[in-house]
């Protein structure tokens, strides 16, 4: 069973959340499109309130695990070096990713989303939840993209398929050896984690690749690229363009920005670890602004467990005084909960709620 496309199928989108603008035709930014921001969603770029900056982890630093659990119970988000996936295939992903995002808008409608699938071109599934649309537009593959990719370049998407194809792979071993980094930092085996299984032909676990793509925009002051949220994923490896825009939101602070480094990965904790973790972990809320000059594009990987999974935290990690947070949950039913409650999503499955609303 697949739990994306389960809880697809079972919170199916309107179309006219799934359809994005032709941003390339309009001047002026639409009201559709017209969010009230306010100057705090503009932080300076500069650190004036020491709010300190998102920690970048060397993966080959002998102290990875112990940098790995502050970064994770900090913040929730941190950056990656020296992680293995080779610069090149950095590159060409970008390049296609490009490639697919510069074709007309009628060119890439054939590749659409349909309304309880989560494969193929079009808006991010949280447009439901705001009465203002995103400027963005999105493209998610799993596996081969062949059948979508076939729509957009009939006689040409070989490249297209073997480079996502060879990323997914890449980014598959890389995200596991980092949940293996997270696990082994909350003091996790193998024994406490039997589903985790990496390197078994990534049989177990579930995964999807989109590519966001934020066009150059006439009124960034009143436009969100992507609305502020917490990935529903045990955890997302994102690539970032050399452009800048995304922000993660911090205690106290405000919306802090994630720098793009050459060749780093972005990796987000998401709502799973939190609750495997039983709270130790943050969830990071995190958003993308857009700009006047530059087309921004990320890639991100989220990844969850296998359908069958329950997720809760192992009984090492709880004990009377820290009873488990929230009631196990598979991956579908977290995402059934977050189709249809979006940010509230975590504060329904948590234990004490639940025990309050009986
Ligand atoms: C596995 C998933 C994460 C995601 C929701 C989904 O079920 C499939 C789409 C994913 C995505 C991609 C763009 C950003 C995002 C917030 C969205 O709207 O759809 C994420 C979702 C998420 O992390 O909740
Ligand atoms: O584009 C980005 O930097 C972030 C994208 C993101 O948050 C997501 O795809 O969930
Ligand atoms: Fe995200």
């Amino acid at each position: 069973m697949n739990s994306i496309s389960e809880s697809f199928k079972s919170n199916p989108v309107n179309l006219d959340r799934i359809i994005p603008l032709d941003f390339k035709a309009v001047l002026k930014l639409p009201d559709s499109h017209t969010w009230s921001l306010s100057t705090a969603d503009h932080p300076p770029t500069t650190d004036p309130f020491g709010a300190g900056s998102v920690p970048v982890i060397d993966l080959t630093d002998p102290n990875a695990v112990l940098l790995t659990r502050h970064a994770c119970e900090q913040w929730g988000v941190f950056q990656v070096t020296n992680h293995g996936i080779p610069v090149d295939l950095l590159i060409e992903l970008e390049f296609q990713t490009r490639r697919l995002f510069s074709l007309p808008l009628d060119q890439k409608l054939l590749a659409v989303r349909s309304p309880e699938a989560f494969t193929g071109y079009g808006l991010a599934r949280i447009s439901t939840f705001f009465p203002k649309l995103m400027w963005s537009e999105g493209f998610s593959i799993t596996g081969s993209p062949m059948e979508h990719a076939r729509q957009l370049w009939p006689h040409d998407h070989t490249k297209f398929c073997d480079v996502m194809e060879e990323y997914q792979r890449e980014i598959g071993d890389l995200t596991e050896r980092i949940l293996g980094l997270m696990l082994g930092s909350l003091g996790l085996t193998r024994d406490d984690v039997r589903w985790f299984k990496p390197k078994d032909g990534r049989k177990h676990s579930q995964a999807l690749l989109h590519l966001n793509s934020y066009p150059v925009c006439p009124d960034p002051s009143q436009a969100m690229g992507l609305a502020p949220h917490t990935d529903s994923s045990l955890l997302t490896l994102l690539h970032q363009s050399s452009t800048g825009g995304l922000q993660v939101l911090r205690d106290n602070v405000g919306w802090v920005p994630v720098h793009p480094i050459a060749g780093a990965l972005v990796v987000n904790t998401g709502d799973l670890m939190h609750i495997l973790s039983n709270g130790q972990f943050k969830s990071a809320m995190h958003q993308v602004l857009v700009n006047e000059t530059h087309h921004r594009i990320s890639i991100a990987y989220f990844y969850g467990p296998p359908g069958d999974v329950n997720i809760s935290p192992p009984t090492k990690l709880t004990n009377h005084k820290h009873p488990p947070l929230y009631r196990p949950v598979t991956w579908k039913e977290y995402l059934d909960a977050k189709a249809m409650h979006f940010n509230k999503a975590l504060d329904l499955i948590r234990n004490d709620v639940h025990i309050a609303n009986r």
